[in-house]
């Protein structure tokens, strides 16, 4: 895999709580990775790494082959769309597109100008008096008009209806065919975007607890059924996520250690289908949650406010 951004031995400290600690990820040229995990998992301080918005307390951020922070050869190719994104007070959405215009070399304002079309955007509206969900679709479409390299989307649908976001998924998947890029979605509907991604990386207290390929996912991971002893046979070879049980009845959400023959289950009684991403993802969170849950995070977190437009957007 050739990869446009790595991440080696990374962790990120605000005084002494770590938001990452020994990250180590890589993301695709050309792919679509979900960034997964829960509230204050790390998701966004990993995006504002890449982004060169911070520098780790150690390890090494390679972006397109060079340091990201205060370089911007490097940030010309990147977009970040965030769901907090401010603009400044006065700029219309039109003014909003034309600052974005004017950062990214590979803007296409045709796709641009479709986006505020299927999302209905009022191009001369100012942007303090768009709905919620409208600033996400400013937002969003930016982030795909961008054509940016390297595509961060940070929960980018706030107040986004059902119809809008999938608008948003059938554009971006689309787009993405003709014009393959590198993008990272970080969200927590993680069953609306689980056709699109074709890479994992799950996060949960500033570790990494799973990175890996979509299709190995829906191969290796499964929800098996049958009675308890049954089950148990199975799991003793694989590694066991969550068991339930009922009667003589067990279920478990298990990570094949190797692949076994469907037939071979079917004759020990055992069902078996490929488990859904949000099942894996909260099974794997649960697990980790104990040990890694950190202290409470310093009470002076900076405002989004302090961060300028074309700071943020890049
Ligand atoms: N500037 C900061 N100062 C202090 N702590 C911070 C700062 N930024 C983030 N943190 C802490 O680091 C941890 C990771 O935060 P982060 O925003 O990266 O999580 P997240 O996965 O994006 O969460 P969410 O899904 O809720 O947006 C949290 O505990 C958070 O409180």
């Amino acid at each position: 895999m050739t990869a446009a951004a790595t991440l080696t031995d990374v962790s990120m400290r605000y005084r002494e709580h770590a938001a990452l600690d020994g990250v180590t990820a890589s993301f695709a040229t050309d792919g679509i990775t979900g960034l997964l995990g829960r509230n204050g998992a790390g998701k966004t301080t990993l995006m504002q790494l890449l982004t060169g918005h911070r520098v780790p307390t150690s390890g090494s951020v390679r972006v397109l082959g060079a340091d990201p922070f205060e370089n911007d050869a490097v940030l010309r190719q990147v977009c970040f769309v965030k769901e907090s994104q401010r603009y400044p007070d006065q700029f219309r959405v039109r003014d909003a597109l034309a600052a974005a215009a004017s950062v990214f070399p590979a803007w296409d304002e045709d796709l641009a100008r479709s986006l505020v079309a299927d999302f209905d955007l009022p191009a001369r509206r100012s942007v303090r008096k768009l709905s919620r969900g409208m600033v996400s679709a400013v937002g969003i479409t930016i982030g795909l008009a961008s054509r940016a390299p390297l595509t961060l989307f940070d929960e980018p649908y706030l107040g986004l209806d059902a119809v809008a976001r999938q608008l948003f998924y059938d554009r971006l998947i689309a787009d993405y065919a003709e014009n393959p890029r590198t993008i990272v979605l970080s969200t927590h509907l993680i069953e609306e975007i689980s056709g699109l991604l074709e890479h994992v990386l799950l996060i949960d207290g500033g570790r990494v607890v799973l990175d890996d390929d979509a299709d190995s996912l829906r191969a290796s991971a499964l929800t098996v059924t049958g009675r308890t002893d049954a089950v148990a046979t199975l799991a003793s070879e694989h590694e066991v996520l969550t068991t339930e049980s009922l009667g003589g009845s067990s279920r478990a959400i298990v990570r094949l250690r190797r692949p076994v023959d469907r037939e071979d289950l079917a004759a020990a009684g055992l069902t078996a289908e490929p488990t859904p991403l949000q099942q894996l993802v909260v099974a794997l969170s649960s697990r980790s949650a104990p040990a890694s849950r950190r202290a409470e995070a310093p009470a002076d977190r900076p405002s989004d406010d302090d961060h300028a437009f074309q700071e943020a957007t890049r």
